[in-house]
């Protein structure tokens, strides 16, 4: 399949880190060296919540675009604590994380929850970010292909070829997440291409070949080449590398 549309994407996923000064400083560093990629590779931060606006601020006229990571799926209500996805949009956010390991394992997020959040970020105007992946114990099970293809079903049920197209999947072992153990560059194509050849059955081979799938699970400067290389890899998304700016930039450097 032509991998050639397909722009790269490189996202930083902050996670619970950074105060709004600390943001503000990993910015200001980012800003500058990052300006050299031009659009090469598509750059992409998500703050915490609290410093997202004045993050908007600070990327104003940067290749630097913004994320949130996770809103709630109505427009607005009686949801103490919630933020919904037309807030976000308001910020400047251009993408929204839906469906991270960690909102699955500690917050309760199901295939069901995923596709109504991912609805209301298309809604509000938004990219979503789909997260997907299996456990270690499911990996060991011979089951990564079964769970990773239940999770993309249930997140995209309802959605159009066109809504899909744009849509950015990104495949996250959970072994693999902040435990400084990598999937193979085989065993993350291998998923890619599965994911890939599930939308073309579920959708089109148009669509299924313009989707971006991210692999995140520690992607680090000295592995971020060779998995980047993988034909159905588009990009990376980066927990714990992208809170420094020397790192994301050569992340972003082997996608560009
Ligand atoms: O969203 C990012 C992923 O959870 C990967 O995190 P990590 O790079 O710290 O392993």
């Amino acid at each position: 399949m032509a991998t050639e549309a397909r722009r790269k994407i490189v996202a930083g996923n902050w996670k619970m880190n950074k105060t709004v000064p600390e943001a503000l400083a990993l910015v200001k560093e980012l800003r500058g060296v990052v300006q050299a990629l031009g659009d090469k590779v598509e750059l992409v931060i998500a703050p915490p919540f609290v410093a997202l606006h004045p993050v908007a601020k600070a990327i104003e006229d940067s290749n630097l675009k913004l994320a949130a990571q996770n809103c709630h799926w109505e427009a607005s209500g009686a949801f103490t604590g919630e933020v919904a996805a037309p807030m976000l949009k308001e910020l400047g956010c251009a993408y929204v994380i839906v469906g991270h390991s960690e909102r699955r394992q500690f917050f309760g997020e199901t295939d069901e929850t995923v596709n109504k959040r991912s609805q209301a970020v298309l809604k509000a105007g938004m990219v979503p970010i789909i997260c997907v992946g299996e456990t270690l114990a499911e990996r060991e099970g011979n089951r990564t292909l079964e769970v990773v293809e239940r999770q993309v079903k249930g997140a995209l049920a309802g959605f159009s070829a066109a809504d899909v197209s744009r849509f950015v999947l990104a495949y996250e072992p959970v072994w693999a997440i902040g435990t400084g153990r990598t999937a193979t560059s085989a065993q993350a194509q291998e998923v890619h291409a599965a994911i890939r050849a599930q939308l073309a059955r579920l959708y089109d081979g148009a669509a299924a070949g313009q989707v971006r799938i991210q692999y995140g699970g520690s992607v680090k400067p000295d592995n971020a080449a060779e998995l980047l290389g993988q034909p159905d890899v588009d990009g990376a998304l980066v927990g714990g590398a992208s809170l420094k700016a020397g790192d994301y930039v050569a992340i972003a450097k082997a996608g560009a």
